[in-house]
């Protein structure tokens, strides 16, 4: 079994759709950065490649490369899914937790599972989401930016290695 953790944080601006675990979630701003900027997918997908050794999303999908610019992170997210088949690695479960003085994410979370799950391959109880103010303190509290945190559980199939 291995572990891994991810966590990740964009800024809010104007002019930007909010994008949260592929929910467009209506909202005056949105999350500023190269990608849709998909804070949660970003936390999950690192917390994929500590384990597998493969660095984080930077690494490979560097944000110097056009051809990442605005891509919707479900697709990026895909990609980290097919480094785990390669390997014959399963996933046991996600767990998430995504920080955000407003807007309210509950009503977005079963969307949020239904999606993540579907590209993932796994059925919507082995990924969870939990959404918490930070009680107006900080950045977050301020509402200058979305923080989102990830951690993962893997098992390897017919005994394969994890580096
Ligand atoms: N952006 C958020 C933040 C919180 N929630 C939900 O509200 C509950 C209370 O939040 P506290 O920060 O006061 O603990 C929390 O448990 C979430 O269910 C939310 O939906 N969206
Ligand atoms: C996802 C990438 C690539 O488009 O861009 P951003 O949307 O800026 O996100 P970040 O969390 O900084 O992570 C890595 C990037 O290379």
């Amino acid at each position: 079994m291995k572990i891994g953790i991810g966590y990740d944080v964009h800024k809010l601006v104007n002019d930007r759709k909010l994008i949260v675990g592929g929910v467009d979630i209506p909202f005056e701003k949105g999350l500023a950065g190269h990608s849709d900027s998909d804070v949660l997918i970003h936390a999950i997908m690192d917390s994929i490649l500590g384990p597998l050794g493969l660095g984080d999303i930077g690494t490979l999908f560097p944000d110097t490369d056009q051809k990442f610019k605005d891509i919707d992170s479900m697709v990026l997210l895909k990609e980290v899914k097919n480094k785990l088949k390669e390997r014959s690695i399963k996933i046991g479960n996600i767990d998430c937790v995504i920080m955000a003085q407003r807007p309210k994410m509950a009503p977005h979370i079963k969307k949020m599972r239904m999606n993540i799950a579907n590209v993932l391959c796994i059925d919507e109880s082995q990924i969870t989401i939990k959404a918490t103010t930070t009680e107006g303190l900080g950045f977050i509290g301020r509402e200058e930016g979305i923080a989102a945190q990830a951690v993962s559980l893997f098992y390897c199939q017919n005994n394969a290695e994890l580096v």
